[in-house]
């Protein structure tokens, strides 16, 4: 088989108060995937291999970090960037010098493999497909090769999720993963019992990795892998709980269409908020009809458990 390329396009000097925004531009243009050089901040990070954490980064200007992100090499990698470098120019208030390399998709897939074990999150035990593991009683193992997508359990808005889906997921639930990434929330639900999933991502490549992880586990039959966003499913039912492990701007986007797809009681579960738009989700969520029932916080990120406000008779 042909090898498959990456390309790397790195930005040197992101100024921290734009991050959020940039990272959004690049997800726009498609990127497979955001690394923020800073290990404090790591927001997107889909892939980690020792190049990217713990290097040291001697030209580091205050108040910026690098940040990198991950294109197909392909007939339209030029226009992207274009478009990028014009979406780049008014925030950063120079033209963006970016810096660029190829990358072998089969490097870069194998390299990170040594960082993710096992990783324990309550009942769930998530093993990646190539580790050994003997499973413990009372143990719940969901088995995952997230190849380029996002979600190992190792990031704290996974964990949060998968900590309160163990709380959620105690019935035959009907469940939306909107982000689904490796589909790592949707294997765990159906593995906790949901009736049935529907697991979207924007990203085609996610789509695919996530029913590869369903089929791994034996749930495809309860997991439908979709992609689009909310409004572009079509969806025709609805969820006894609609989960989203995306970033707050996404999160903020999509929040006057949940409760459209809520059925009566149903419950919101948001994540990858990071602690300074806590705030602006809580008061996006008020706006809705939404009540707060639960928050869970961690290493600066925040999941949040909504229910829609009662009407009042
Ligand atoms: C942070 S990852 C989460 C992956 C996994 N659910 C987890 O919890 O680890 C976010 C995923 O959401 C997808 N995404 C971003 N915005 C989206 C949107 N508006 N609708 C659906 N998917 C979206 C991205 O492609 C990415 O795969």
């Amino acid at each position: 088989m042909a090898d498959t390329y990456w390309c790397e396009v790195k930005l040197a000097a992101v100024p921290e108060t734009e991050a959020e925004l940039i990272a959004d531009f690049f997800q726009e243009e498609g990127a497979g995937g955001v690394v923020y050089d800073d290990p404090a901040i790591l927001d997107q990070v889909t892939l980690t291999d020792d190049e990217y954490l713990g290097e040291e980064f001697p030209g580091k200007l205050p108040g910026t970090f690098g940040m990198r992100a991950y294109f197909p090499v392909d007939d339209r990698l030029g226009e992207r960037l274009q478009r990028l470098a014009g979406k780049l120019e008014p925030l950063l208030g120079t033209h963006p010098e970016f810096e660029l390399r190829q990358i072998r998709e089969e490097d870069w897939a194998e390299a990170w493999k040594s960082y993710f074990k096992p990783e324990h999150i309550g009942q769930i035990v998530i093993k990646p497909s190539w580790e050994n593991y003997s499973v413990q009683q009372g143990e719940l193992v969901v088995e995952l090769d997230p190849g380029m997508a996002f979600g190992t359990g190792t990031h704290p808005t996974t964990r949060l999720c998968l900590l309160l889906l163990q709380e959620l997921v105690k019935f035959p639930l009907q469940v939306l993963d909107v982000g689904t990434g490796s589909g790592i929330l949707a294997v765990s639900a159906a593995k906790l019992g949901a009736a049935a999933v529907v697991a979207s991502d924007i990203d085609p490549l996610a789509v695919r990795i996530a029913a590869e992880n369903a089929e791994r586990n034996g749930v495809a039959g309860r997991i439908a892998c979709r992609e689009g966003n909310l409004l572009e499913l079509g969806l025709t039912k609805q969820f006894d709980l609609v989960v989203a492990n995306i970033i707050a701007n996404a999160i903020l986007a999509i929040i006057p269409d949940v409760p459209g797809v809520l059925a009566p009681g149903g419950r919101f579960l948001a994540s990858g908020i990071i602690e300074e738009r806590y705030p602006e989700v809580q008061a996006a969520l008020g706006e809705r009809g939404f009540v707060i029932e639960k928050s869970l916080h961690e290493d600066g990120w925040v999941a949040v458990i909504a229910v829609m406000r009662e009407l009042e008779a």
